[in-house]
């Protein structure tokens, strides 16, 4: 009876490693409204976005200034079973040490000087919905311990106040920072930094993707044309070999204001001449963002967030295969090919 169940449960293994390669071969490619780009490394991100998105788990968005961060988190947000509720976001290097308390916890009259009438934070106004921690590496380490918290606890008390509120949030993070260094430098909590990086997406910067940069420049050209009611439609070849050979240290946000102004000066239907700066070294730097983040590292966050999120439980109702849709043989093997055990999601609360 034995050998029978397990040799049932190596059948089913065969099968279904036959689909992935079979999946393999017919990979779909994926697509996010108002995102624009379908390149390769696109492509990649895309693929983990659609992966994570309905889910309910952290996602820690990584990659240099203008890269898309927030249009990814948008787009995770969008394709998510919270889309109906609202996507609140929070951008923690924007606002003093001493407000961004109240800003994401909210505070209760009289809670300190100023503090005329209560106050709803981010937090409880993202309930339902996903709260959206732009720039989180900049957060203050007093203030990181109180996160800590809310993550883990999913409650918060506001500012003053003493009612503990239940708060159902999912949170996508972003930050341009190598946290690992600011863990290693004590300015980034390192217990905060892993419950944020449970599945790291990492924005490749736009020197990266030039195949993505013809698509890009018409995209703002269109709207900008549009907008300044300029007619401008085309781009010519010079330009567009210009623009793929810049190395754009400022990314799209770069690319964007660029189309901008060229349209503004332009007097021609078609983009004849672009102002770029000269090439500068920053924009040389390697995509610090990529060390150590193969796509075993995110499953293996993943399914590690899920046990946990399970308590461990694998198999049946509310267990993590169940949560994963697949089944309960696909999660052992996963989990014994990325050497997941015990230790890694079971946690001993006191
Ligand atoms: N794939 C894309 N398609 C269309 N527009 C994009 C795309 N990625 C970024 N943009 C545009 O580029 C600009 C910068 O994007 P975004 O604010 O999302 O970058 P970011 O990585 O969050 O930047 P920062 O780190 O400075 O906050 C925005 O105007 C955004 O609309």
């Amino acid at each position: 009876m034995h050998s029978l169940v397990s040799n049932q449960s190596d059948n089913i293994t065969v099968i279904e490693i036959e689909n992935e390669l079979l999946k393999k071969d017919i990979e779909p490619s994926y697509h996010f409204p108002g995102i624009i780009g379908e390149g390769v490394e696109m492509q990649k991100v895309y693929r983990l976005m659609y992966k994570v998105a309905e889910s309910n788990s952290t996602v820690l968005l990584l990659g240099e200034t203008g890269t898309g961060k927030e249009v990814v988190a948008r787009g995770i947000h969008q394709a998510s079973n919270r889309k109906n509720k609202p996507m609140i976001k929070v951008n923690c290097a924007a606002l003093p040490a001493n407000l961004i308390e109240s800003e994401l916890f909210g505070h209760e009259r009289g809670a300190f000087t100023g503090a005329t009438d209560r106050r709803i934070g981010k937090f409880e106004l993202a309930h339902g919905g996903t709260l959206f921690l732009d720039e989180v590496g900049e957060l203050p380490l007093d203030l990181q311990v109180k996160l800590l918290r809310v993550i883990q606890e999913r409650e918060l008390e506001r500012v003053g106040g003493s009612v503990t509120i239940k708060v159902d949030v999912r949170i996508i993070a972003a930050t341009n920072r190598d946290l690992e260094t600011e863990v290693e430098a004590c300015r980034f909590r390192s217990d905060l930094y892993y419950r944020l990086n449970v599945f790291p997406i990492c924005l490749p910067p736009l020197r990266n993707r030039i195949e993505d940069i013809p698509q890009l420049a018409s995209f703002f050209l269109s709207v900008y044309s549009k907008s300044s009611g300029i007619k401008v439609s085309s781009i010519s070849n010079k330009v567009l070999q210009q623009l793929k050979s810049y190395l754009w240290p400022g990314n799209i946000r770069q690319l964007e204001h660029l189309i901008e102004r060229s349209i503004l000066l332009s007097n021609d239907v078609v983009l004849k001449e672009v102002i770029l700066p000269a090439n500068s070294d920053a924009g040389k730097r390697d995509n610090e963002c990529f060390k150590n983040k193969t796509l075993d590292d995110v499953e293996r966050n993943h399914i590690i967030d899920v046990l946990r999120r399970c308590s461990g439980k694998i198999a049946g109702n509310g267990g993590a295969a169940d949560w994963l849709e697949i089944p309960a043989t696909t999660l052992h093997s996963k989990m014994k090919k990325l050497k997941i055990i015990r230790e890694d999601y079971y946690e001993n609360r006191v």
